[in-house]
């Protein structure tokens, strides 16, 4: 992990920040950077056997302008998408994991939370809760066929994990019915056998046999060909913590009590009319939410049962505040973050991280620097003890006025047999992906 403390306008005390999205293993790489790693990479010989048979952009194909933008394959017939599963290796079943069973979203926890996601270093690994798992999973019309698991057959251990949702995602001015893929998750001890692309292989089966051809998906691995390229930055609530388990490091020259006075904040929010959403808001928020996302390359095309799924107030999992005018009761702003901890590995005094990422916010009066500000006291109030943000939407516009630091993590966004003319940028984003 690469120290972050000398980007020009972060505190310098927030230093050498581990936690990365989604366990990048490419620490330094900038879009510009991006073109010529994967050059060297085609020079070595190194190729990727399975991403290279699949509609998506190809690395040699990157800065060939004339190749169309949108679907890279037409839709097949559906009397054509093959009925059967994929063959799994013989000592393993297809299982299909019914979320609504305390007992199967039990084996699903404890499978993500000793074989998901960690940093580099190993010191963090994400620990999505069951509830979250929940909320993830079972949006407005998804599909359990999408929520797949491998167990082995004698003894019924679940040792795989992928899942899609149904999403109305917006390519500038297409609309397009995707599946998000998450949670792609092989037990530790099953890596490197090329299980991976038989899951990505039969979630595709299952997301064609509903009609749907495009999905969008996040990695911090490298994969052919990053839509984006978003860095992470964290803002830290509970700085004397985050030395302790080795997240952040005291800067140059700063003692612990100065580091813990200069990330303070106000007991509570300063902007009037600063409110929780409540599920009378629901209209309000998804006409502030739609005209705001209508100005970015890529986002959800929410309604209302979307904004009411994934941005309704769900304790322990998601957090939305708004702006009503004291005056006219018009809606006016609003922000929302999740809560996604990571377990904290062999430390002897704490065993959780726990973390808020922020999720979507719209600002029309209040400014967006006070709104964030705003967000971050809420998130202290609930004893968090970082915020983070990823550099999407206008989120640039408040992260070093804020005390965010930038961490070492990249996160890759992707289409799925959908082409970009060019990569964007992260502030065309208008995507979050849990
Ligand atoms: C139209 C509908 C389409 C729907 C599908 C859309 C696509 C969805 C795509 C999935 C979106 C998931 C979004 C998330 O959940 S991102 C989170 C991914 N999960 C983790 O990082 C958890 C910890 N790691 C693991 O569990 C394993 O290491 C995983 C399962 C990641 C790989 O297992 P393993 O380490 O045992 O490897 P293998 O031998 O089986 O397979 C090696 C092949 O797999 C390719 N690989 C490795 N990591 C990823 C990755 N994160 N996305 C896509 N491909 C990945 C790799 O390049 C190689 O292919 P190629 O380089 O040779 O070609």
């Amino acid at each position: 992990m690469a120290d972050s403390n000398e980007s020009s306008g972060t505190p310098e005390e927030t230093q050498n920040l581990k936690l990365d999205g989604n366990a990048a293993s490419e620490s330094d790489i900038s879009l510009d950077l991006l073109a010529r790693k994967v050059q060297e990479s085609l020079a070595l010989g190194s190729r990727h056997k399975f991403w290279e048979t699949q509609p998506v952009g190809q690395f040699k194909d990157i800065g060939d302008t004339s190749l169309p933008e949108g679907p890279i394959e037409p839709p097949s017939p559906l009397s054509e998408v093959k009925q059967e599963p994929y063959n799994l290796p013989n000592l393993y079943e297809w299982v299909t994991c019914d979320m609504d069973s305390e007992e199967m979203c039990l084996e699903v926890y404890n499978l993500l939370t000793n074989n998901y996601v960690e940093d580099d270093e190993n010191m963090f690994r994400f620990n999505y809760s069951k509830e979250f798992l929940r909320w993830a999973l079972r949006p407005p019309g998804y599909f359990k066929s999408w929520h797949i698991g491998v167990r082995v057959k004698s003894s019924k251990k679940l040792v795989a994990f992928i899942t899609g949702v149904p999403a109305r995602i917006r390519v500038r001015d297409q609309i397009i019915t995707m599946a998000e893929v998450n949670f792609l998750c092989v037990h530790k001890k099953l890596r490197s056998k090329r299980l991976a692309p038989v899951m990505i292989k039969e979630v595709t089966r299952r997301v064609h046999l509903e009609n749907i051809w495009q999905a969008a998906y996040t990695a911090g691995v490298v994969l052919p060909t990053p839509a984006t390229t978003c860095q992470y930055w964290h803002r830290s609530l509970h700085p004397k913590k985050l030395i302790d388990v080795g997240f952040s490091r005291l800067g140059a020259r700063m003692t612990m009590s100065r580091t813990i006075k200069l990330y303070k904040l106000p007991e509570s929010p300063i902007t009037q009319g600063f409110r929780k959403m409540e599920p009378h808001d629901v209209p309000a928020v998804t006409r502030l939410l739609r005209k705001y996302l209508n100005q970015f390359v890529v986002a959800p095309d929410f309604d209302e049962n979307d904004v009411e799924h994934w941005l309704l107030p769900k304790e322990d999992v998601v957090d939305s505040f708004l702006v009503e005018s004291p005056e006219t009761h018009e809606i006016t702003d609003f922000c929302s973050f999740y809560t996604l901890p990571s377990s904290i590995l062999g430390n002897q005094n704490y065993s959780t991280l726990k973390a808020a990422y922020s999720y979507y916010n719209v600002s029309t009066k209040t400014p967006l620097l006070q709104l964030m500000n705003d967000a971050l006291i809420m998130a202290k109030q609930q004893n968090f003890d970082v915020f983070n943000a990823l550099d999407v939407m206008q989120n640039e516009s408040f992260l070093k006025e804020l005390k965010f630091g930038p961490g070492d993590g990249k996160l890759h966004y992707y289409l799925y047999n959908y082409r970009l003319r060019q990569a964007l940028h992260p502030s065309e984003l208008g995507l979050v992906l849990l």
